[in-house]
This record gives structure tokens, C-alpha cells and sequence, in this order.
């Protein structure tokens, strides 16, 4: 109950829907299969919402867990991209025309900005959308093979709306990229619209669930109400208006997924991973630590340990960061909508490096979870293999990670120059207007506080460096984009370590929140192994100002080797408190009940492989 709220009622709801908890093996079936499956699901999980009054999104993500296990559906994009942004960027009456239609599923529709040719560069984007008084209509063109849309899920078979950001053109006048509400296929046929060429993407490295999709554009028509006018108008007669604003209120998507990404793929799907990893190592035994004694549990050697723990750590940290990131996309969104746009750029800055920050560990995290299972991680009765393709997307969807840390880094650096100019910095960035200092407080003791401050000295002289090899490049002639460029591997390492000093602080938070003593001492040690894994990890960091000397980083790498002891105990429990559903996880390695190779046999015996008539019979007999 610490992480969960409210939410268990309704995961047991979905839990006895028979139709998600039984059915075909995801793992043998066909990607065609798999899609398929998943639409059925969708379809039963659009009955359930009607069924159970389920209106409130965080009701219906417990009912999207068990019924979407380890995947994306369709609904993803339906929900936690079209609906966010006709909510955000749609007018009044935009809103009252689409949004109630969506909420019930009798539109469904998607995000459509990335194409053939540019993701990552938003203005370099091709496709048009030229305003023509004459018909009121706007007319979407992809003029290039390049400026065909591409990616975006659920727009290859299932969608029939799409928000389409294309640029805006009026009276040849380019006013750059927008928003539009666009029908894409029949009501009535579900047949694409004349004008319309689309389709699947084809197979990917996962997502298997989800019909990324292409879309061409032949001058299609749409009415001008559907440019979404929250912001920005057209008027009949093609008078163009905006309200004051930042321009980077059409990126709001964007930030909005961003800021869930960081709970929702990154910490749950490295908590899972440590789940499977953790409960498969108290069951697995292997070898001998002692002559003639019986085979240790896995769990037991020290190495193994070694690997897992710091995952364990890592997988509470990267959660509690995620809810801390939502907690303040919702908080700086309100004051967004009150007129007050002065934490924007940190809400941008904070949510492109927790998104790379965490997305990247995350997904080598659940990869290294699957060796620490050896041969059976392998193995897709492992559930290893899903969480980590699907989990692994993240890393490259909405911005990919070292665009997304040098977006950050962006930020960083303006902040420094203003504080070098006298400006006060405020929120997640404060620490760099104080006077950090050089010495080190690290005692065996190490307090929380104390390793809280390694890692603000660490990300003040990171920034603090980056930021003056910057003004050297400039200085020494080279224009400002060469300086950018030519410092960008030190710019990304700067906002990582400004990430890394974040969730060591927010994981401290947490644990002095905590009340019950006996929680807090076991948190206290996870918040320890993670500040400690992170020095040693990066000592290079740590040492090369002098901040740390040799004799700290051995009682570091002392205290971490026996904090894996002290852990080692409450290491079953700590993943059991996450509180996966054996539904949710996916993994026979992580069943809950340890019935590990019973299970692996039966399953084994199930592969379409043992069918006795098949081709591949007949060609061996
Ligand atoms: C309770 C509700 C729960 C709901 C749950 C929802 C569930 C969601 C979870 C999802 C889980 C799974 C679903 C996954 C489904 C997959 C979806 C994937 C969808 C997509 O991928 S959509 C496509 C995404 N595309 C991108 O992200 C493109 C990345 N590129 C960019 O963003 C930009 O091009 C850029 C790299 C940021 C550069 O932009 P630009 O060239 O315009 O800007 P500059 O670099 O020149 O900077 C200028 C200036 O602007 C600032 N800035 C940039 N971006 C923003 C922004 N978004 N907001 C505010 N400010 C921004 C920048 O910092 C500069 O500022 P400065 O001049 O320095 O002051
Ligand atoms: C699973 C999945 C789902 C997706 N869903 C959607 C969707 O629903 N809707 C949608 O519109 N899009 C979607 N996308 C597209 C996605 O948003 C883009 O792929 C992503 O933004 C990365 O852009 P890109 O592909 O252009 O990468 P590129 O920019 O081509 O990246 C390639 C390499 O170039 C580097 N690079 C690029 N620019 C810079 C730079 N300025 N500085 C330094 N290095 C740079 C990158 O770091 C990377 O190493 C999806 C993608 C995936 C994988």
C-alpha cells in the first residue's frame, strides 16, 4: 500500500475478467496474433469502462495493467496523446465536440507528427496545411517522400482520427507548425478517406501490439474549424491570430508524455524486471558455497547480489521520481492554464532529462535483470525479453535520449549564465546559485544528506565546467552552434549528473517522509546502495576536483559490499511490495508461488514448436 493508493479495487476488478487473465500464450503467437489479441482486449476493456463507470484515467490505467500486460495498446496513444492535446490545445467548443466523443471510444485517435524524414528536428517537418479561403478549408499536403508521416501508433489499421502537426501556410506565408483534428478513415467502412494512403510500418523491435503507421497526404481537404484554436486562430477570410504565448505551447504533448514516461515505463517496467530477477534468485539454486552442503540459493552469492541490488535500488528510486515528476507536471500545468508560464522551461528542461535519465537506466537495468536469470532469462517464459522491447521504446520515443538530455543541458546553461550575471535560480536548479563546497562531508557514517550533497557538488562543477568550456570554444573563434557542438558530450554528462543528483534527493525525501521506523531504516539502506553505486559507478566524477580522495571511495565500495548483507534479508519482500499480480508480470521465472520448473515444463510442452502435424515434421521425417 505504500505505492498503490487506491488503485487495488480496481485491479481486481479487471483481474476477474476471465478474458484477460486466461487466453493464448502471447509468446506463441504471431505478431498478426498479437495484434489481434490486443484488440479484442481493447474492445473488452472499452465494455469494462462502461460497465464499471470507469471515467477517472488513473481508474482505468489499473484495468489498462492487467488487461495490456508489458505492452502498449492502441489506447495508448488514444489516451495519453489525442485526448491530452484536444484538452490542451482545442478551443471551448473543440473540446465539447471531440473530447466527450473520444472519452467514450466513438473516435479513436492518435498523434501524428513524426515523418520519413525528421523525428527528432520538429521544424524541419514537411507536410502543409494551406489555408484556402475561398472553401474554408484547410488543404494537408505531403509535398516529399520525406514528409510522408510516419510512426505514429495506431494509425496504421485501427484509428479514424488523428492530430495532425503540419506547417500552417496562409497567402504563401509560413507560420510554422500546428495542430489539426483530422478524420482519417470511415465511420461507417473504416476505409480510408479519398486522398488518404496509409498503413502499417511494418515489424519492429517490439511493440508488437501497436499499428505504428504511415500516412501520405493528396491534398486533402479539411474544414478550418479543425485546426485546434486554443491558441492560435484563422479566421474565415484567413486573418491569422494569436493570443500572447509562448510558442512552445504546441510541444505540450510532448512534455505531457514525457513527464508520465518516467513512472509509468521506467519505473514499472525495471520494478517488474527486479521482481522476476530477485524472486527467480531466491529460488534458483547453483553450485556450492560449501563442500557438502546444500546448493545456495543464487540470491546468496555476493556477486549476484551485487547485480541485483543496486537494481532494486535504482527501481525505487526511478518510481518515486516518476510520481515526483507527474506531481509537478500537474502543479506547473495548472499554473500554465492561470496565465503563469515562468516554470515552463524547468518543466521542459526537468522532463527531458528524467525521461532520458531514467528510460536509459531502465533499460539497462531490465537487461542486465535477464542475465542475472542465466539460461531461463534467455528464455521468453522469462517475460524478460517483452519487458525490456517494450520498455527499451522509451528510450527513442517522444525525443530521443540524447536530444532529450541536451534539451536539458539547454536549460542548465541559461540558468548558469544568469547566475554568473546575479539572477536568482529557483526549483529543481537552486543549488546553483549557493556556494557549494569543495569538501567533502563523507563520513562511514554516510547520512543521506551527506551523499545527497556528493552529487549537488558533482552536478554544480559538471554544469559549472560545461557551461566555461563553452565560452572557451566560443572564445578561441568557433561560431556558437560549433561550440554547442563541439561540447555536446560534455553538455549531456553535465544534465545526466544534474538528473542523478535529482533522484538521489527525491529518493531522500521520501525516506524522511516515512514514519514507520523500521520502513525507513530498510529505505534508508536502498537510498544508501543507490547514492553509493552512483559514486563508485562514476568516479571519475567524484575524484577529479579533488572532492572525494581514495580512502572515501574504499569506505564507499566497503559499505556498499556490506549494505548487499544487510539487504539481502528483506530483498524478496521489497519486490512483493511492488505489488505485481503474476497477470501483470508476465514471467514464469516471477511467479509468485516459486512453482518455477513445473511451470517451464508445462509451457515447454505447449510451444507451437512440439505440434506433432506440421511442416517442419513432415521435412524431418
Ligand atoms: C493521469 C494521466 C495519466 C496519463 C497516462 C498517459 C500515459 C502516457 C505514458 C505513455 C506510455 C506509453 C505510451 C507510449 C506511446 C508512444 C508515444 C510516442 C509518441 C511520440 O513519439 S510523438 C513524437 C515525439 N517527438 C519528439 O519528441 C520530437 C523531439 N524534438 C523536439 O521536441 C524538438 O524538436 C526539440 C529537440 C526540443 C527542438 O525543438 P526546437 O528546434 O523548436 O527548439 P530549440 O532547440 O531551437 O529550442 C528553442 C527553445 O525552445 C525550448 N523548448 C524546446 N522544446 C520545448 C518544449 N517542449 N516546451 C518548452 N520549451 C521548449 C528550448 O529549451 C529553447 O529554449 P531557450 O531558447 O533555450 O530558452
Ligand atoms: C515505439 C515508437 C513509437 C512512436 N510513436 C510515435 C507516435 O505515436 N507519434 C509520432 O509522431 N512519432 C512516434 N514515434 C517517433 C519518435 O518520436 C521518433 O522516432 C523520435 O522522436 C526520434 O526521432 P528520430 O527517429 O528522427 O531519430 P533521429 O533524430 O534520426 O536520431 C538518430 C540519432 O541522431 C542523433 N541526433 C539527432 N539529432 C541530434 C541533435 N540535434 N544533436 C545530437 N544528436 C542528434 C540522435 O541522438 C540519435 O542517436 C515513435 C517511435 C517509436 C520508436
Amino acid at each position: 500500500m505504500l505505492f498503490k493508493g487506491g488503485g487495488l479495487p480496481h485491479e481486481s476488478l479487471a483481474l476477474q475478467e476471465k478474458l484477460f487473465g486466461a487466453g493464448p500464450d502471447y509468446n506463441f503467437m504471431t505478431r498478426i496474433e498479437r495484434f489481434k489479441n490486443s484488440l479484442v482486449r481493447v474492445q473488452h476493456f472499452i465494455r469494462c469502462c462502461a460497465r464499471y463507470n470507469l471515467h477517472d484515467h488513473a481508474d482505468k490505467k489499473w484495468f489498462e495493467g492487467v488487461a495490456f500486460p508489458n505492452e502498449v495498446s492502441v489506447l495508448g496513444p488514444h489516451s495519453g496523446m489525442f485526448i491530452p492535446t484536444l484538452k490542451e490545445q482545442g478551443s471551448e467548443e473543440q473540446i465539447q465536440k471531440w473530447v466527450p466523443q473520444a472519452e467514450k471510444h466513438q473516435i479513436m485517435g492518435t498523434y501524428i507528427q513524426t515523418e520519413l524524414g525528421h523525428g527528432t528536428f520538429v521544424r524541419g517537418l514537411e507536410t502543409t496545411a494551406t489555408y484556402d479561403p475561398k472553401t474554408e478549408e484547410f488543404i494537408l499536403n505531403s509535398p516529399t517522400l520525406t514528409s510522408i508521416k510516419w510512426w505514429p501508433g495506431g494509425l496504421g489499421r485501427t484509428c479514424n482520427f488523428g492530430i495532425v502537426m503540419a506547417l500552417l501556410y496562409i497567402d504563401g506565408k509560413n507560420y510554422g507548425m500546428h495542430p489539426f483534428v483530422v478524420q482519417l478513415r470511415s465511420l461507417k467502412t473504416h476505409e480510408p478517406l479519398p486522398g488518404l494512403t496509409m498503413g502499417d510500418i511494418g515489424p519492429k523491435f517490439g511493440f508488437d501490439t501497436v499499428d505504428n503507421g504511415y500516412l501520405q497526404f493528396n491534398h486533402f481537404g479539411i474544414p478550418r474549424e479543425n485546426m485546434l484554436m486554443k491558441y492560435c486562430q484563422v479566421l474565415k477570410n484567413g486573418t491569422y491570430t494569436k493570443q500572447t504565448r509562448n510558442p512552445k505551447f504546441s510541444y505540450g504533448a510532448m512534455i505531457f508524455v514525457r513527464s508520465m514516461v518516467v513512472y509509468e515505463v521506467a519505473g514499472q517496467g525495471l520494478a517488474k524486471a527486479c521482481t522476476i530477477a530477485i524472486r527467480y534468485s531466491a529460488i534458483r539454486r547453483q553450485s556450492e558455497l560449501k563442500k557438502s552442503r546444500p546448493e545456495p540459493q543464487i540470491l546468496d552469492y555476493q556477486t549476484q547480489q551485487y547485480k541485483l541490488f543496486p537494481l532494486l535500488a535504482l527501481a525505487y528510486a526511478v518510481w518515486f521520481t516518476g510520481v515526483r515528476m507527474k506531481e509537478i507536471y500537474f502543479m506547473v500545468n495548472n499554473e500554465i492554464k492561470q496565465g503563469h508560464t515562468e516554470r515552463l522551461p524547468e518543466l521542459h528542461a526537468i522532463s527531458s532529462g528524467l525521461k532520458a535519465f531514467t528510460t536509459s537506466m531502465a533499460s539497462w537495468g531490465i537487461e542486465r535483470c535477464r542475465l542475472a536469470c542465466g539460461g531461463h532469462g534467455y528464455s521468453a517464459a522469462s517475460g524478460l525479453p517483452k519487458i525490456y522491447v517494450n520498455a527499451t521504446g522509451g528510450c527513442t520515443y517522444e525525443g530521443e535520449n540524447t536530444v532529450m538530455l541536451l534539451q536539458c543541458a539547454r536549460f542548465l546553461m541559461n540558468i548558469y549564465g544568469g547566475v554568473k550575471n546575479g539572477r536568482r535560480p529557483s526549483g529543481s536548479v537552486n543549488y546553483l546559485g549557493e556556494r557549494i563546497s569543495s569538501r567533502c562531508t563523507l563520513t562511514s557514517e554516510f547520512t543521506l544528506k551527506s551523499l545527497a550533497d556528493a552529487f549537488k557538488h558533482r552536478a554544480a562543477r559538471m554544469i559549472k565546467e560545461a557551461s566555461e568550456r563553452l565560452n572557451r570554444l566560443q572564445a578561441s573563434g568557433n561560431d556558437p552552434e560549433d561550440s554547442w557542438n563541439l561540447n555536446s558530450v560534455v553538455l549531456t554528462k553535465a544534465a545526466e549528473a544534474h538528473c542523478h543528483y535529482y533522484m538521489v534527493l527525491v529518493f531522500e525525501s521520501v525516506v524522511e517522509s516515512v514514519e514507520d521506523n523500521c520502513v525507513k531504516d530498510i529505505l534508508r539502506q536502498l537510498c544508501q546502495l543507490l547514492a553509493l553505486c552512483g559514486i563508485q559507478e562514476n568516479s571519475g566524477d567524484f575524484i577529479q576536483d579533488g572532492f572525494l580522495n581514495n580512502d572515501q571511495l574504499e569506505l564507499v565500495k566497503q559499505k556498499q559490499l556490506s549494505l548487499l548483507s544487510e539487504i539481502r534479508p528483506n530483498a524478496v519482500l521489497l519486490v512483493d511490495a511492488f505489488e505485481f499480480h503474476d497477470v501483470q508480470l508476465g514471467s514464469i521465472l516471477g511467479r509468485f508461488d516459486g512453482n518455477v520448473y513445473e511451470n517451464l515444463f508445462k509451457w515447454a510442452k505447449k510451444t507451437p514448436l512440439n505440434k506433432p502435424e506440421d511442416l517442419i515434421h513432415r521435412l524431418l521425417r
